[in-house]
């Protein structure tokens, strides 16, 4: 008997070609609407979905191939003598292949300003039904849902007359994924457009962007995905100038150097070991925040990660070759600089649009046996927030300082202390487990440049130790979120040694 295929797909591409292979091959085609047109137009002899199902395409295309036609012939088991007969009794006629890819509901969530309704409309319904009655059915029907598998499967057909057993399984497999993610789209958006904050179930969908060599250990099997609606500003969506293949560490390493690049407006440049900043530097230009991210630990930045929020020009780009770093991300670098930076073999060169977006991200965290989401901490300080609570009154300076060591220590491994002067940090304490801990840490690596620099805190102080270890560095300014029962006894601690106080009201903790 004469095999047929169904062809129904949204993004046409290849399917012209596809179909007249099948034709030479010897399959019926059978079609909806508009792919139909398309072949017959390109001289591939199709006959409508209609002409199986006996029913026209109705509401507007919501209902054209769900019909026992069509899915007894996509369902049907071959070597069962029941379903056989029930088909012959129903006048059903097997189907042995579908070539189907879905409505675009990504490309359309994706659009700015989109319409729930139109939203809606590019909910597909009958592509994954057919989909999945196929891909359950595989141990007789063959499934194609990439375009990029059209060319493989003629080429088995050629040969074997149909895909072997465990290539259809692939493909079926290929298939529920793709069924599943789509849905998980749907899901997504419905749950967002809904309001629901807290869904008894959270679904979500990822691609695979390259396979690592390994994970955070050489031994570790590790991937990297990406999430299709996620940020541009992203290591996820960077592109790769120039380099080796970024590996699973400094992957996160680039994101967290990212994060922290992403809170300045002015020139910035943000040196990055293992998550946590070395150093960090500002200025009116972009070398100058380079030169003070260096000065701040010319030691740690060695085998380091930089980002830059500004194109990197020449002379920056001499910098950077001085030293062994394993990745510079940047929007963009100038010509000079890439011919610079792109001589040496080791370093990898990213650029990505420095642009900010609104959309709240959620950050996933795995724990054994569950999952740990919570939005991302987007909060930026506003300066009506800020409370002076001892005698004395920041000095424009310290305000700087203060408002730079803030910024960097909220991307800080708790506990996390970080002092800064007006244009960098000098001393940076991370995940220690006392908070007097990361602060001596910090003062011991800021050294005389202590001395009328400003500490930040991520959290509050349970005691006034911390204080009093500032104040006998020479720290003159400290920012803190306040909230402890103790409060008092840090303020008293700051009035007792001329230091200033800030509270900000916000915790900015980091595990
Ligand atoms: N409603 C149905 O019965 C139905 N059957 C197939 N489709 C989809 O229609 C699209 C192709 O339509 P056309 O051939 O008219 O361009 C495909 O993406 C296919 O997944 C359907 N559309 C949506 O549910």
């Amino acid at each position: 008997m004469k095999k047929r295929a169904l062809i129904s797909v949204s993004d046409k591409s290849g399917v012209i070609e596809f179909a007249k292979e099948l034709k030479t091959l010897g399959y019926d085609i059978i079609s909806t609407g508009g792919t139909k047109k398309l072949l017959l137009e390109n001289d591939v002899d199709v006959m409508g979905v209609e002409e199986v199902t006996g029913f026209p395409e109705i509401l507007e295309g919501r209902v054209k191939t769900l019909h026992p036609n069509i899915h007894g012939g996509l369902l049907a088991k071959r070597g069962e003598e029941s379903h056989l007969r029930q088909m012959e009794e129903q006048g059903i006629e097997g189907i042995d292949l579908v070539c189907v890819n879905l409505y675009p509901f990504q490309q359309t969530i994706a659009k700015p300003n989109v319409s729930v309704e139109e939203a809606i409309e590019n909910i597909d319904i009958g592509g994954p039904t057919m989909l999945r009655a196929a891909a359950k059915n595989h141990q007789y029907v063959t499934v194609v849902v990439d375009a990029l598998d059209y060319d493989e499967i003629i080429a088995e057909l050629k040969l074997h007359g149909e895909p072997s057993l465990e290539k259809r399984r692939k493909l079926a497999a290929k298939v529920f994924r793709h069924t599943a993610a789509y849905d998980s789209f749907i899901a997504e958006y419905m749950t967002d457009v809904s309001g629901e904050e807290n869904p008894e179930r959270f679904t979500r969908t990822y691609e695979l962007k390259q396979t690592l060599r390994y994970g955070e250990n050489p031994h570790q099997q590790a991937s990297f995905y990406r999430a299709p609606l996620g940020s541009e500003f992203s290591v996820a969506m960077a592109r790769q100038l120039h380099g080796k293949e970024l590996s699973y560490n400094n992957i996160n390493d680039a994101n967290a150097a990212l994060q922290i690049v992403k809170e300045f407006t002015e020139p910035a440049a943000v040196a990055v070991k293992h998550m946590n900043p070395c150093g960090v530097g500002v200025g009116s230009t972009i070398n100058e925040a380079f030169s003070k991210a260096y000065e701040a630990d010319s030691t740690s930045i060695f085998g380091g990660i930089v980002a830059l929020n500004r194109m990197v020009d020449e002379d920056t780009a001499k910098q950077l070759h001085e030293i062994f770093l394993e990745i510079v991300i940047a929007p963009a670098f100038s010509d000079e600089a890439f011919e610079i930076l792109s001589g040496k073999k080791n370093i990898r060169l990213l650029t990505v649009p420095f642009e900010t977006t609104n959309k709240i991200e959620r950050k996933l965290t795995t724990v054994e046996g569950g999952l740990l989401v919570q939005a991302d901490d987007t909060f930026t300080l506003d300066d009506a927030d800020l409370r002076v609570v001892t005698k004395r009154e920041p000095t424009e300076a310290e305000w700087d300082a203060m408002k730079l060591g803030w910024k960097v220590v909220k991307h800080v491994k708790s506990n996390a202390i970080v002092v800064t002067d007006a244009h960098m940090t000098v001393g940076v304490g991370a995940g220690q487990m006392n908070r007097v801990g990361a602060a001596n840490i910090a003062l011991e690596q800021a050294g005389v440049k202590a001395k009328g620099a400003a500490m930040a805190s991520d959290a509050f102080f349970p005691m006034d130790d911390t204080v009093e270890a500032a104040a006998k560095a020479g720290i003159t300014a400290i920012i803190q979120p306040g909230g402890s029962i103790r409060d008092e006894d840090s303020i008293k601690k700051a009035d007792q040694y001329g230091i200033t106080m800030v509270m900000t009201g916000i915790r900015h903790f980091k595990h």
